[in-house]
C-alpha cells in the first residue's frame, strides 16, 4: 500500500485504523438503540470497518499510479469512454451516490494515449473516497490533464443520491449531472460535439 494522501492528493492526512473503525461502529450501534452484542450484530462493527477500508480505498491511491500505460498510437482525434459504473459516498452523509461517468479527451500533439481501462480506474481513485459530485468530476479532469497532457478533456457524470433517495427529501430518481471541460474541449464546436456523442444513446 501506498503512503496515503490528502483529498488533493497532495500530503497525508493520515491512515486507515480498522480497530478504531470497529469501535465507532460499535458505538454507533449503541446509540441507535441496538444491542451490538446480539447474535447477527456481534461481526457486524468487524465486517464494516472491511467494507470502509474497500469502500476508501481511493485515499492511498493516486492518479498517477493508475495512468502509467501511455501508447504513442499518433491518434489525434477524441478519445470517449462512456457509461464507466461510478460508486461514490457522499461525505455529507456517508451514503451511496451511484450512476455513471463519460470521460474523453483530445490526446496531445504527441499522440499520448492511455489505455482505456485507465480511465475507468481513474474514476474509481476518485470514486472511493468521500466525495461530492462536483469534485469527482474535477479531480478527474484536472488529473487528466497533468498526467497525459492532452489537448482537452470533457468529464460528465451523472449519478442518483441515496441521501435524496432514503432519508430527507426523498426524491428517487432525481439525477445530478456535473461536467468539467478543459483545453481545447472549451471550444463550443468540439464541446457541442463531444455532448452529442455523450448524450446519445
Ligand atoms: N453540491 C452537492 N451537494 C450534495 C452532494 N451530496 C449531497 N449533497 C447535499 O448536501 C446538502 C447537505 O445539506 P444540509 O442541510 O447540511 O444537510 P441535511 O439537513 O441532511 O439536508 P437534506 O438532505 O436536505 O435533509 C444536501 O442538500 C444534500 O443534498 C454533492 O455531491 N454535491
Ligand atoms: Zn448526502
Amino acid at each position: 500500500m501506498t503512503d496515503p494522501i490528502s483529498l488533493d492528493g497532495q500530503g497525508p492526512v493520515g491512515v486507515f485504523d480498522e480497530k478504531r473503525a470497529e469501535q465507532a461502529v460499535r458505538e454507533l450501534l449503541i446509540a441507535v438503540g441496538e444491542d451490538p452484542d446480539r447474535e447477527g450484530l456481534r461481526e457486524t462493527p468487524g465486517r464494516v470497518a472491511r467494507a470502509y477500508r474497500e469502500i476508501f480505498a481511493g485515499l492511498w491511491q493516486k492518479p498517477e499510479e493508475v495512468l502509467t500505460t501511455t501508447f504513442d498510437l499518433g491518434h489525434d482525434e477524441m478519445v470517449l469512454v462512456k457509461d464507466i459504473e461510478v460508486m461514490s459516498s457522499c461525505e455529507h452523509h456517508l451514503v451511496p451516490f451511484v450512476g455513471v461517468a463519460h470521460v474523453g479527451y483530445i490526446p496531445s500533439n504527441d499522440g499520448k494515449i492511455t489505455g482505456l481501462s485507465k480511465l475507468a480506474r481513474l474514476v474509481d481513485v476518485f470514486a472511493r473516497r468521500p466525495q461530492v459530485q462536483e469534485r469527482l468530476t474535477t479531480q478527474i479532469a484536472d488529473s487528466l490533464m497533468r498526467i497525459l497532457e492532452p489537448r482537452g478533456v470533457i468529464v460528465v457524470v451523472e449519478c442518483e443520491h441515496m441521501c435524496m433517495t432514503m432519508r430527507g427529501v426523498r426524491k428517487p430518481g432525481a439525477k445530478t449531472l456535473t461536467s468539467a471541460v478543459r483545453g481545447q474541449l472549451r471550444d463550443p464546436a468540439t464541446r457541442a460535439e463531444a455532448m452529442s456523442l455523450i448524450m446519445a444513446r
